[in-house]
């Protein structure tokens, strides 16, 4: 066993409930076993109980469990940053065009190495996958993350229609590439699947159909989409399902939404929409950066919570502007300030959440990763500035572990992760450079 000495940060229960959510330990000690958490609490406690066990020292900076991202795609990392255009602009300019390349074996490969490699040295360690049209690049992503230990849930995307010929695929296909892909890989170390239309814009009455006849089958697998992003997304798809209430409906009536359903996005929602997504216990996976950039438009997180509505957090990249979580957490918070009476103020503890616990929950995972509990997974991250950079100084001298987490969100980057682990793996140790010298005069 290792018994970790850290000051570490989690979110053990829903701070949107309860207001002492947020556990803070200065000088925390995790005691872990074939890499899952045994005991959990102050290091001097667990040291006097256990004074022979190894410890390993991780003061100087932050331990926070891992990321969950949950919304973000492997074949947009070369697209990020396709900014100036709305969400169907830039998929017909920016993101389909790239997607269409993944046909080719190497550069899925390529891809999938700088994907995971992305999410893992940002501090994610669980990710809800859009994955590729290509059911050979998708593949290509499970070998990926089977191989660093990445816990993913994703899927081939599916669509019939509106896009471009190569990314297009029928009822059928839809049916047996899925099948396929998920009895190699739902279960298979890590790994589990996602059934994935693109969106309903995208996706024929037959091809939802085809979905839905996966998820009976596989009963334990996961759902994910795209709704309500865009208005003119929004349009199109009500012009296009006549026979739908809604957006939400066109998936509710497919049978295709439950409490391992994951609907990216959710800007531009009906209460109809919310008290559905509220009874069949889905989750929206809330895309802030995402929803700047392609100016979709700002995220109704209080009325999701008056709803009863799942919130958790995802980087759309490349949609969204990179990998990271706390860049996400940080324009969730401007978002909900610029919203002023209609916006809810986030603290640290809600960010934290949001970044962490929540994404557990809408994956059904909470009894495994998302806080730092006994029993749990060891899954941390390890946020320690360089040497001599302005976050450092600025961690260094908080006022307390609170407002240091809250300046981490603030100013954190990839730059500040140190070391990462993975059920008690360690699968990112950042390697050192030599300190920048200011030029003197
Ligand atoms: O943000 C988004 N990114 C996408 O790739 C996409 N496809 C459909 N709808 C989408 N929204
Ligand atoms: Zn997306």
């Amino acid at each position: 066993m290792t018994l970790y000495r850290a000051t570490f940060l989690h979110t053990p229960v829903n701070p949107f409930h309860h207001s002492d959510a947020l556990k803070i330990e200065d000088d925390g000690g995790l005691l872990v076993q074939n890499g899952q958490i045994r005991e959990s609490g102050s290091f001097a406690d667990l040291k006097a109980a256990h004074p022979t066990e190894t410890v390993e020292d991780l003061r100087g900076g932050l331990l926070l469990p891992g990321f969950i991202d949950t919304h973000v795609h492997y074949p947009q990392v070369r697209v990020i940053g396709g900014l100036g255009v709305p969400l169907l602009d830039w998929l017909d300019k920016y993101a389909l065009p790239e997607e269409a390349r993944f046909g080719d074996s190497a550069h899925a490969a390529t891809v999938a190495r700088e994907f995971v490699s992305g999410l893992i040295s940002s501090g994610t360690t669980t990710a809800l996958v859009f994955g590729s049209h290509f059911a050979s690049a998708v593949d290509t992503l499970f070998q990926e993350t089977e191989q660093v230990g990445l816990r993913t849930v994703a899927g081939q995307v599916v669509s019939d229609r509106m896009l471009r010929p190569e990314l297009h695929t029928t009822p059928e296909r839809a049916y047996s590439e899925g099948k396929a892909l998920i009895e190699k890989w739902h279960g298979k170390g890590e790994n589990r699947y996602a059934v994935t239309p693109r969106f309903s814009l995208s996706a024929s009455e037959g091809i939802l159909e085809a979905c839905a006849a996966l998820m009976k089958e596989f009963p334990g697998v996961h759902f994910t989409s795209h709704s309500n992003e865009n208005l003119k997304e929004v349009q199109t798809v009500r012009q296009l399902f006549l026979k739908s209430r809604d957006y939400i409906d066109t998936y509710e009536q497919a049978g295709l939404l439950g409490r391992r359903s994951v609907l990216a996005h959710n800007v531009h929602m009906t209460d109809r929409e919310l008290g559905a997504m509220a009874t069949h216990n889905c989750t929206s996976a809330h895309c802030p950066c995402s929803n700047s950039a392609l100016g979709s438009g700002f995220f109704p997180l209080k009325r999701h919570l008056a709803a009863g509505v799942r919130v958790s957090l995802g980087t759309d990249v490349g949609g969204g502007t990179g990998f990271s979580m706390l860049k996400e957490g940080l324009q969730a918070y401007f978002m909900q300030q610029l919203l002023g009476d209609s916006g809810v103020p986030l603290e640290p503890s809600h960010l934290l959440y949001l970044a962490t616990r929540a994404g557990a929950e809408a994956l059904e995972m909470d009894g495994q990763i998302g806080d730092f509990s006994a029993g749990k997974a060891f899954d941390a991250s390890l946020f320690q500035p360089p040497e001599g950079s302005t976050m450092q100084a600025v961690l260094n001298n908080a006022h307390s572990t609170e407002r240091a987490l809250a300046s981490l969100f603030a100013g954190g980057t990839q730059a500040d992760v140190k070391r990462v682990w993975i059920g008690g793996k360690e699968v990112f140790t950042r390697r050192e450079t030599a300190q920048a010298e200011p030029v003197s005069a």
